[in-house]
């Protein structure tokens, strides 16, 4: 057996980390940060899905050197895993997201602020050259418009516009823990306006392609769409000038009962241009998620929970252990499956039945 560097009581995975911030969260939290929509389904269906797909290595490829480093929107990233957007760091640690910027910083991937973080997108974008923000589109289309232009004038590289939330998922939990309110002293603080009153994010049931036109229209970063599952949206989004899309189900937070993320990709895949930037979350938890979702046709991945389990965990060290393990499990991955960077993954690792993307409707 090799030699390693495991040590008696080391975190060696995602699920080692997710352990350890369970003992230190409060439950209310650990419940809101777990917890999704219904009966949970579409949270266990992500990472079902994703743990069905069989991968085919190919053998004597040399595979002695190899990089993971991608490029997003024409930015360097170190490998093809971002941070999704996640509410209330601060919630998981009293460091917050800054600690979650400094991490992702380090390990040279893209953050994705959300628009419910718990500091100002200006000081998140302090501590990270590769934010991008994501928004809940508001009726109040004036205050949308601000904060695209302090995303802007802060040095976000892109909009990621959550699409799947017309009303906001019903997570039993939370209701049972009568968790409504973040405790003292924490707020959406993107939500405070010019005259220092704060807002609710409204989650708008009206929307359509209109805002995201209206948007195209307002801004000059570009704009990638969250929550899309079904091929014709994907299509209709690549019509609207989109730049990317989060292939997403919100962790299963949204619609209980929607298709795991895995089984949705290819069906998105199928029917947006060549090279058109790709993300899949939901479930992704091991190296070899990354290698399913890439030969499944997505550019990265996205990763939601396990952020939060790494900074309640060990702060900003937590998430760039997270970050770290999925690294190494990815490269060990892909080298066992014979390819030497990201873009040599495709199709051909997936076991037969799984090579050919079923296009959903299309
Ligand atoms: C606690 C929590 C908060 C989240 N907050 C947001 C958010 O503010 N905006 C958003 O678009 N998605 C949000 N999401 C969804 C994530 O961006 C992502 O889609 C999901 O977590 C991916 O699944 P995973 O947790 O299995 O990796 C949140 C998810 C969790 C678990
Ligand atoms: C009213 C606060 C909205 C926070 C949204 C966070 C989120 O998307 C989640 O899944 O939770």
């Amino acid at each position: 057996m090799p030699a390693t560097d495991v040590l008696p009581g080391k975190r060696l995975s995602l699920a080692d980390v997710e352990r350890e911030a369970a003992t230190v969260l409060d439950p209310v939290h650990a419940d809101f940060f777990a917890g999704a929509a219904g009966d949970e389904s579409t949270a266990r269906a992500n990472l079902a899905a994703f743990e069905r797909i069989r991968l085919r290595p190919r053998v004597l490829r040399d595979v002695s050197a190899r990089s993971l480093a991608t490029s997003l929107l024409g930015r360097p990233n170190s490998m093809p895993v971002l941070l999704s957007p996640t509410a209330f760091h601060r919630l998981a640690h009293p460091a917050g997201e800054p600690a979650t910027a400094r991490a992702a910083e380090a390990a040279g991937v893209t953050m994705v602020v959300s628009m419910a973080a718990t500091t100002r997108l200006e000081e998140v974008a302090a501590h990270t050259t590769r934010p991008w923000l994501q928004l809940y589109l508001q009726p109040d289309q004036d205050f949308t418009r601000h904060l695209v232009r302090r995303a802007g004038r802060a040095g976000y590289g892109a909009l990621v516009v959550t699409v799947d939330s017309p009303v906001f998922g019903r997570r039993e939990r939370d209701h049972r823990n009568g968790f409504h309110d973040l405790p003292g002293g924490l707020r959406c603080e993107n939500l405070v306006d010019d005259a220092g009153v704060l807002r609710d994010i409204v989650m708008d049931a009206g929307l359509t392609w209109d805002a995201v036109a209206r948007l195209r229209e307002t801004t000059d970063l570009p704009i990638l769409l969250k929550g899309v599952l079904h091929p014709d949206d994907a299509r209709l989004a690549v019509e609207h000038g989109v730049d990317g899309l989060f292939v997403s189900n919100h962790g299963g937070r949204q619609l209980d009962g929607a298709i795991a993320t895995a089984d949705a990709l290819p069906g998105v895949a199928a029917v947006v241009p060549q090279g058109f930037p790709l993300i899949v979350d939901g479930g992704v938890r091991r190296g070899i998620d990354v290698v399913r979702a890439l030969a499944l046709g997505a550019t990265a991945v996205g990763i939601g929970r396990p952020v939060l389990w790494g900074l309640a965990a060990a702060g900003q060290d937590g998430v760039r252990e997270v970050l770290e393990l999925l690294r190494t499990e990815l490269d060990e991955a892909m080298a066992l499956c014979g390819a030497r960077s990201p873009g040599e993954l495709g199709p051909d690792v997936l076991a037969p039945h799984l090579s050919a993307p079923t296009g959903g409707t299309a």
